[in-house]
């Protein structure tokens, strides 16, 4: 049994505790963890070869706290289902301190549960719509100036695109100045989250945390004025998740009258943050890594050009790309999905314990941070036949259950993950419908002090048009 409640069973468990090493006193594996945040390998280098090592499951301990590590599919489902009740989410004291101890990332389970109820109302049809046709857009104009660029840093392109996509469908920013030094800003956000969570002037988690409080302030004006916009009826309505989050909470409706489900301006601005970071960077990660495994793989790339250029013809009576198109795009949605897997950019799903327990025939304490590795789930052979070959139509057939994590899973599954599939087959229709391309440099080492596994590199590419 892979899963085993101890504390309820009345019984002291006699199992013993997951293979793996504490490291040194305090500071446990932190400096080997480090070590590979540093390195060009990735982070995720620390826990593979770790799972080389012990096994499916191994405990570590990190920034004083201990770790443990599954990679089944089993435990997947017990962890991220979480029937038992006895898993929490929990990210690294860095991670709560910029996001915001209101951020549905962080926020205790009950809190949660609230939040989330509010927040999966905003990503409906309608919205994923809404993006689907604001994003093509945005891809059709960054796309008509590539050819006259010389060397297009696909990472940083894309890191733009998403990053006005989100703000857009988020808060309806579009002014280019006040976007660029928002992003700037979230960049300093993310880049300290993995840092080591001292504030002191000359550290990396410092400069994030400086940065958090200037988007909070930008944040907390654009509400005031939609606030001030909304009162005094001035408002040529926007249809953005702002307005959606506000007019609950101010206009005297259902819900306004109801305190356990109307949102603060703290808990507006700390999931506006969180939503931006966890649209922006995990979406252009995973597009670059699609266009990488694209160019290696001829043979897909010819049945995806002869897909989309058939239903460009037949779309090209219209300006802009259209929800339903996306579903005749099957061949792409294969190929999106199987970029997902192979790049598994959030490669570990972190969760605390609440209850002593077995996992795996291991004795898990209560306290300990429990982790299900996505990635080696992703890249088992005995989960995918051939993991490391590229290959979109191994999803003809149903994943097996359990195994497809590259959104999560239970109550915690990513909320953008419809909006995130269809802003990817929007760039590849176009992308591909438009260019050929050459790689500049496939260097393939990783990008240091990453959330998101992404390359170094950027990826830079040279582009012609497709005639
Ligand atoms: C390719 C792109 C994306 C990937 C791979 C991705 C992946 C994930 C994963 C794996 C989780 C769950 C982590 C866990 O269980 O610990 C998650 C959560 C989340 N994602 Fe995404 N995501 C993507 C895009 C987006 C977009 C576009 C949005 C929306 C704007 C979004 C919003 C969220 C939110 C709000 C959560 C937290 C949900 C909660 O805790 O209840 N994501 N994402």
């Amino acid at each position: 049994k892979i899963f085993k409640t101890v504390i309820q069973d009345q019984e002291k468990s006699t199992a013993d505790i997951p293979p793996g090493s504490h490291g040194f006193p305090v500071v446990g594996e932190t400096l080997q963890f480090m070590l590979s945040v540093n390195s060009g390998k990735g982070f995720y280098e620390f826990v593979r070869r770790r799972r080389i090592r012990y096994g499916s499951c191994f405990r570590t301990s990190l920034f004083g706290e201990t770790h443990v590590f599954l990679s089944t599919t089993e435990s997947a489902r017990a962890v991220l289902n979480n029937e038992s009740g006895m898993f929490t989410k929990r990210y690294i004291k860095s991670i709560a301190a910029l996001v915001g101890d209101r951020s549905l990332l962080c926020a205790s389970q009950h809190h949660h549960k609230i939040l989330r109820s509010r927040f999966i109302n905003l990503f409906s049809k309608k919205s994923t719509a809404l993006m689907v046709r604001h994003f093509d857009e945005l891809v059709v104009d960054a796309l008509s100036g590539w050819e006259h660029h010389g060397t297009v840093v696909l990472l940083t392109d894309l890191l733009q695109i998403t990053f006005k996509a989100m703000c857009k469908m988020l808060i309806s920013l579009e002014n280019e100045e006040e976007l660029g030094s928002l992003q700037r800003d979230v960049g300093f956000v993310c880049e300290a989250m993995l840092a080591f969570p001292l504030n002191l002037p000359w550290t990396r988690f410092h400069k994030g945390i400086m940065a958090r409080g200037r988007v909070m302030e930008v944040l907390e004006k654009i509400i005031r004025e939609r606030r001030n916009e909304t009162n005094s009826h001035n408002n040529n309505y926007r249809e953005d998740f702002r307005q959606q989050l506000l007019a609950v909470d101010s206009d005297g409706s259902a819900s306004s009258s109801d305190h356990s489900t109307k949102l603060t301006d703290a808990e507006i601005k700390d999931n506006i943050l969180t939503m931006i970071i966890a649209g922006q960077d995990t979406t252009a990660s995973a597009l670059t890594w699609m266009v990488k495994y694209l160019g290696e793989n001829q043979k897909v790339l010819n049945i995806l050009i002869e897909e989309q250029t058939q239903l460009a013809k037949q779309a090209s009576h219209k300006p802009f790309l259209e929800l339903d198109d996306l579903t005749e795009m099957t061949y792409a949605s294969k190929m999106v999905k199987e970029s997902l897997r192979m790049a598994s950019v959030v490669p570990w799903f972190p969760r605390l314990v609440l209850q002593d327990c077995e996992m795996e025939g291991y004795k898990i304490n209560k306290g300990w941070n429990i982790n299900i590795d996505a990635r080696s789930i992703h890249l088992d052979p005995n989960v995918y036949s051939e993991p490391h070959k590229f290959n979109p139509s191994r999803f003809d057939e149903e994943a097996k259950a359990n195994s497809f994590l590259a959104f999560g899973m239970g109550g915690r599954t990513c909320l953008g993950l419809n909006m995130a599939k269809a802003m990817m087959v929007v760039f590849l229709h176009r992308f591909i419908t438009t260019y050929r391309w050459e790689v500049v440099d496939g260097d393939p080492s990783i990008e240091k002090w990453t959330l998101f596994a992404r390359l170094k590199s950027g990826y830079p590419i040279r582009v012609s048009r497709r005639l």
